[in-house]
């Protein structure tokens, strides 16, 4: 008799378990003032979108984490400098630990936190919690972007801002995901420039659903969401170029009250808005904060990609920079602290002429 044909895991290699959130979270709890910062900012950025608060919400830091004590000293930075901006700006730290490639690379600190292929994703995960707890602790609030489905059952109670990227806005998985998550969630546009997309992402992700995922204790279970009604969409640019001019700009908050969202969206200086050119992307924001100046009130939100050095390098487990990018190019930190100012001022002058 023949030997039954293998039909199952052909192409797996491993399954290796990871610890359940439940004991992630227990080893590493949110403390009463980090919930306090995580949920302060989530409120505020909520009245910004909303048009309940005129600020500009500004999500800046680093393109992906990939060293802790780099991370905890730039969020220490923007500590020392937010009393200074926050009559104008809601500065929310990019704390990024899972990176969508084109096609392949390194995926970001929780899967592969030692940068060398082994993909220690139950370091990665403890590794991400304690960075994110270090940046609350120095008082600053985080951004993220969700990526994995399962993965913000670790840290999602930790992030007061975020984003569905360029590459899923047309997921149905990431709509779901982001229709349960307690903060509000930008959806990028599609990566070859549509906006539709991103406004379809945001329509699905208001509205209830049931899908797969897991439970504290790490159990496939039925997840059950009521809608997030915070959504919004962020500009990117695209493979046909820019979209972060005012006429592209006002265009998108057309379709998107079209759909029901808010008039008023994030644009990011960076990706397609800047050909990945950290020096673009700081004349890229200079020309969003003219635009704020004169009183465009369609933008609500800026995104910058910094980091402490300007630039990038290729990821490596030893003998790098400290504080340069290891993914996309990032401006540094002395251009951000100028970028910043300017951007605080920009919004002043708008509210003196609404
Ligand atoms: O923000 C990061 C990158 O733009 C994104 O992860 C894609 O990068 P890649 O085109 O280098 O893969
Ligand atoms: C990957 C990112 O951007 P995008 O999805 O726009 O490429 C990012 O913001 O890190």
């Amino acid at each position: 008799m023949n030997a039954p044909t293998i039909t199952s895991d052909l192409h797996v290699r491993a399954l290796e378990p990871l610890p359940s959130p439940e004991r992630v979270l227990a080893e590493l709890p949110l403390t009463g003032s980090a919930s306090d910062v995580v949920g302060k900012a989530r409120d505020e950025i909520r009245d910004v979108l909303h048009g309940r608060d005129d600020r500009l919400v500004v999500v800046v830091g680093p393109c992906s984490i990939h060293d802790p004590a780099a991370a905890l000293d730039y969020a220490r930075r923007l500590a020392a400098l937010v009393p200074s901006l926050e009559d104008d700006l809601v500065v929310v730290m990019r704390v990024y630990f899972e990176k969508p490639r084109t096609t392949v690379g390194w995926k970001g600190l929780i899967n592969d936190p030692h940068l060398d292929g082994s993909h220690d994703i139950t370091t990665g995960l403890r590794l991400a919690r304690e960075i994110l707890l270090g940046v609350l602790a120095a008082g600053v609030p985080a951004a993220n972007e969700f990526l994995e489905p399962t993965s913000p059952q670790y840290i999602a109670d930790a992030v007061s801002w975020g984003a569905i990227g360029a590459r899923n806005p047309e997921s149905q998985v990431h709509r779901q995901l982001a229709s349960g998550l307690s903060m509000p969630v930008g959806f990028k546009n599609a990566t070859e420039g549509s906006v539709q997309a991103a406004v379809d992402g945001c329509i699905t992700a208001a509205s209830p659903h049931v899908f797969f995922g897991i439970d504290p204790q790490g159990r496939a279970a039925a997840v059950e969401t009521s809608g997030n009604p915070d959504c919004h969409i962020i500009l990117r640019g695209g493979a046909h170029g820019p979209n972060y001019d005012d006429a592209s700009v006002a265009g998108a908050n057309e379709i998107g009250v079209k759909g029901g969202l808010p008039p008023r969206l994030v644009v990011d200086a960076s990706h397609g808005n800047s050909g990945k050119s950290e020096v673009r992307q700081a004349e890229v924001a200079r020309e969003l904060a003219a635009s704020i100046a004169a009183g465009n009130d369609g933008i609500f939100g800026i995104m910058l990609e910094s980091f402490i050095e300007p630039g990038n390098q290729a990821p490596a487990p030893s003998g790098l920079v400290y504080g340069k990018s290891v993914t996309d190019k990032c401006i540094g930190w002395d251009e951000t602290e100028r970028l910043l100012g300017e951007l605080a001022v920009a919004v002043r002058a708008r509210r003196a002429n609404s």
